[in-house]
């Protein structure tokens, strides 16, 4: 029998089902990684907005870890909204404890309607906690600015944040340039502590970007989980996001999802 590859995901609940827990289990999927979650916060969301956040109690971030973790070892990890620094405690506990290597680390921080998805004062603790854990780090422009407290303008600039992130301790940064900053093109930037390497590709226009950012970490931690190198997986993950930001659904009057299935329909030809 064939090995199925397993990926977890630790996030919030988006009840629109564009971004967090719903995105990432979307997206293994059609990377064909068997999905497994571990809830911290239900979201009341839509394109609009987010109407709600409820974040879940300590006890049932952990007793979901410890499920996964005395059953079924992940072959990768990423992380999404943690919310607070009780949360993100428990989950850079677990992910030592059961030695969860693979890790991406999406900095969640703010909706793209601008509601908060992590305190503020949890800044200190990703920082602390989780960023020494991860394998490949994946900031937006403004998270890496929190993360660093510099302002971001340029190239230099943003070379000099990749290089304050990666000695925070992931061994591999990307500092994605999607934020709309008025160019043409979107430039993301790979770090390893090493070189750097712009990834850039066209801008596409359009205002149905909600779970990009999720879409993104989970297509990585997908690669990941099937044993391809990080640069492999960001390659294969830079390709997902791409198709599925083309074709995306267009559904709800604010931000709408992304095309979860545009890159298989294009590998495979199926229509969903
Ligand atoms: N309009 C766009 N056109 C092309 N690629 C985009 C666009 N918006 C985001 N991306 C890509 O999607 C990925 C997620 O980036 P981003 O939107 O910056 O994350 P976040 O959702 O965390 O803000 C990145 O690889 C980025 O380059
Ligand atoms: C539960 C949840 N998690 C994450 C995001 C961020 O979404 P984006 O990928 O658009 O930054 C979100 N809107 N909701």
């Amino acid at each position: 029998m064939t090995r199925v590859v397993k990926a977890l995901t630790i996030a919030g609940s988006d009840s629109g089902g564009g971004a967090g827990i719903q995105a990432d289990l979307k997206t293994f999927q059609e990377l064909g990684v068997y999905g497994m979650s571990a809830l911290t916060a239900v979201t009341a969301q839509n394109t609009l907005g987010v109407q709600a956040v409820y974040p879940l109690e300590s006890e049932a971030v952990t007793a979901q870890l410890d499920s996964i973790g005395a059953d079924l070892q992940p072959d990768a990890v990423k992380t999404g909204m943690l919310f607070s620094s009780e949360i993100i405690r428990i989950v850079a506990g677990k992910i030592r404890q059961y030695g969860w290597n693979s890790l991406v680390v999406d900095p969640v921080m703010v909706a793209k309607g601008g509601s908060p998805l992590l305190q503020q004062e949890a800044v200190r603790a990703l920082i602390a906690e989780l960023l020494p854990l991860a394998l490949v780090v994946t900031p937006n422009i403004p998270e890496a600015e929190i993360l660093t407290g510099m302002t971001i303008s340029g190239l230099p600039d943003r070379e000099r944040a990749a290089r304050l992130l990666h000695a925070m301790g992931p061994q591999y940064v990307v500092l994605k340039g999607g934020h709309d900053d008025g160019t043409s093109g979107v430039l993301d930037l790979l770090y390893d502590g090493q070189e750097f390497i712009y990834m850039d590709g066209p801008r596409i226009a359009t205002r149905h970007t909600h779970g990009t950012g999720c879409t993104y970490s989970a297509a990585i931690a997908s690669g990941l989980a099937k044993g391809n190198t990080v640069t492999e997986a960001i390659s294969t993950a830079k390709a997902f996001i791409q198709a599925a930001i083309e074709d995306s659904l267009g559904f709800g009057a604010g931000h709408g999802p992304t095309n979860h299935f545009a890159y298989g329909n294009r590998h495979r030809g199926i229509l969903p």
